[in-house]
């Protein structure tokens, strides 16, 4: 069995978080969204670490509730499209292929899981199924 040597660290997905969140102040899309709600960009990179870091290396060290965060911002179903391929685009800049795809895997999970509580689902065709929503 092949098995990478190397592990994810914390210190690999602040540098992915950073980096992100730096391309994400300046899309002309998602930019406005982000800009209009984070005030203190370092604060919300090192919240963003420690979910990603809960969420990748299972260290507990994020507590809050990402669904309600997400309401009440003026956020559609492409942001979600785009999010995503920004976050694949600098992973795959930041980490090596097996961690890239990691990460990748978990943020369209949990990217669907988002898009789905926020309503911005689009019927059937979300859950991959042959049949007509709604
Ligand atoms: C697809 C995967 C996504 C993941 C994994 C994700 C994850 C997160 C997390 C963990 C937070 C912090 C929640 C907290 O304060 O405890 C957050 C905040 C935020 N996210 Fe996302 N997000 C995603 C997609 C999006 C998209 C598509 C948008 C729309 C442009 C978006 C806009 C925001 C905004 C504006 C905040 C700040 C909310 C606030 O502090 O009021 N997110 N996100």
């Amino acid at each position: 069995m092949t098995r990478d040597s190397t592990e994810l660290t914390e210190a690999q997905l602040a540098a992915l978080v950073d980096r992100f969140y730096d391309k994400i102040q300046v899309h002309p899309t998602l930019g406005p969204v982000f800009n209009a709600a984070v005030h203190d960009w370092p604060e919300h990179k090192a919240l963003l670490t420690s979910f990603w870091s809960s969420v990748a290396l299972g260290t507990r060290s994020y507590r809050g509730n990402p669904m309600a965060k997400h309401r009440g911002h003026n956020i559609h179903a492409g942001h979600f499209d785009e999010w995503l391929a920004l976050w694949r685009e600098t992973a795959d800049e930041v980490l090596d292929a097996e961690h890239a795809a990691l990460v990748h895997e978990y943020a369209e999970r949990i990217g669907r899981s988002l898009r789905y509580g926020l309503g911005l689902n689009d019927g059937g065709r979300s859950l991959g199924l042959p049949i007509v929503g709604g």
